[in-house]
């Protein structure tokens, strides 16, 4: 044999023979939770700025569009109270913030990764690769090695920590968790993503409309899911196969969304034709990924998109000719939760295939076989991910 033989060889071992799929699913929010429709009440309060009448009406007026219901915040009335500088729009604040989001931030992921581990049913000793993702602070060693600790992962588990990847972290955790689980045969990769905004809570200003934009929108939480290839099905349930995955950046956007890090914490800024920009670029990002399967009706194919707000939901629908039920999953989660960056569209799969078992679907997407994920970010960063659902009666014990 030829050491070409022989290294070929080596390669076919090493590779999985099927798709990756995702095997479970954890999510978890913090215990606090606001009200979309006291919140303005509460913001202006709990920042000191209730003598600001007009800026107060004008975050009302954004509070009501965005068509959310409740949002879930570490933050509470009283740690704000007792750090005033993370009430101002800038006031030196980072070392409040990080000292904060080290800490809750793995744990928030610890709670969503124990309920996968959970729905999964194997060992957490059988996990050989962990990705974690946050935009939520940043420190070395990272959330990826806390979480590490703190669930007892197996020391030779392989570690990779994403942080600052804004909100289409959501559609890359999975690109990156496929790529691992099909190059690497008997893998399971958990994916957490946990987001917390206390780094971009700011109060308001008048001159940075776009960053009360972001105070209306932004939630808390975690998810979780289990990524592998070749399924045990004595024991594994897949939920959906990771078809492909793929990132583009649409040209000369790159002032859209900018997230800052600076001694006053994460400051946002939001361009208002954010929307628009994603709407014109969709459809020919949609062919392409679903060129090779030949789908040319995009209602016959079940919808997970980033809510990054309510605006660019309606916009996808619009320019798509999207059926009203078809982004029922992204919405419900927005009006649920808001905003929570990375782990909305993790949060949204779940949705997706919890309802569509409730409801008695055929399969975990809606009934239909096809489906795509986009996740949206700064760049403008979209990640499109296509999915095949699997039928509901193979994902129950
Ligand atoms: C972090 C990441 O990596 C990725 C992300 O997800 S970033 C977040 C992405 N999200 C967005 O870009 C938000 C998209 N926008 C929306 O969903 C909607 O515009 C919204 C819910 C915020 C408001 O709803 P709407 O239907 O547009 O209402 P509209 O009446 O036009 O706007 C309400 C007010 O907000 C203002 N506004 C809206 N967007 C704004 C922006 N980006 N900057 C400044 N002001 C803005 C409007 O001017 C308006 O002010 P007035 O009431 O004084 O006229």
């Amino acid at each position: 044999m030829t050491s070409f033989q022989r290294v070929e060889n080596i390669r076919e071992t090493q590779r999985a023979k099927g798709l990756a799929t995702v095997l479970a699913i954890g999510t978890a929010t913090p215990p606090n939770c606001y009200n979309q429709a006291d919140y303005a009440d509460y913001y202006f309060r709990v920042t000191n700025n209730d003598h600001m009448i007009d800026l107060k009406n004008k975050f009302k007026r954004i509070c009501d569009k965005t068509m959310i219901k409740k949002r879930y915040m570490v933050l509470t009335e009283q740690f704000l109270k007792d750090n005033p500088n993370m009430c101002a729009y800038t006031s030196p604040s980072l070392n409040t913030r990080q000292d904060l989001l080290i800490t809750e931030v793995p744990k928030l992921g610890k709670e969503a990764a124990t309920k996968a581990i959970e729905e999964w049913g194997l060992p957490k000793s059988k996990i050989t690769h962990l990705i974690f993702c946050t935009t939520s602070g940043i420190d070395i060693p990272g959330a990826d090695y806390q979480l590490t600790k703190l669930l007892g992962l197996s020391p030779f588990v392989n570690r990779l920590m994403m942080y600052q990847q804004g909100c289409s972290a959501g559609g890359m955790v999975l690109r990156l968790a496929k790529d691992i689980a099909e190059n690497n045969k008997g893998s399971r990769v958990l994916v957490v993503c946990s987001e917390i905004m206390a780094g971009i809570f700011h109060g308001p200003s008048e001159n940075h409309v776009d960053s009360l934009v972001g105070q209306a929108l932004f939630g808390d939480g975690a998810a979780a899911i289990i990524v592998g290839s070749d399924p045990d099905l004595t024991i594994e349930r897949p939920l959906f196969e990771i078809v492909s995955a793929n990132q583009t950046i649409i040209p000369d956007t790159e002032m859209a969304i900018n997230l800052h890090l600076r001694e006053d914490g994460l400051k946002l800024h939001l361009d208002k034709d954010v929307p628009r920009m994603i709407s014109e670029n969709i459809e020919n990002i949609l062919m392409k990924a679903v060129h090779p399967l030949g789908l040319r009706d995009w209602n016959s194919m079940f919808w997970i998109v980033h809510p990054g707000g309510r605006r660019i939901l309606d916009e996808v629908e619009l320019k798509l000719n999207l059926n009203k039920q078809k982004l029922r999953a992204s919405r419900h989660v927005l009006s649920e939760y808001g905003n929570m960056t990375s782990a909305c569209v993790l949060f949204i799969i779940n949705e997706m295939r919890n309802k569509s078992l409730e409801d008695g679907e055929s399969t975990t997407g809606e009934g239909l076989d096809w489906g795509v994920l986009f996740g949206f970010g700064p760049g403008l960063t979209i990640e499109t991910v296509v999915l095949r659902s699997r039928p509901s009666s193979a994902t129950q014990n």
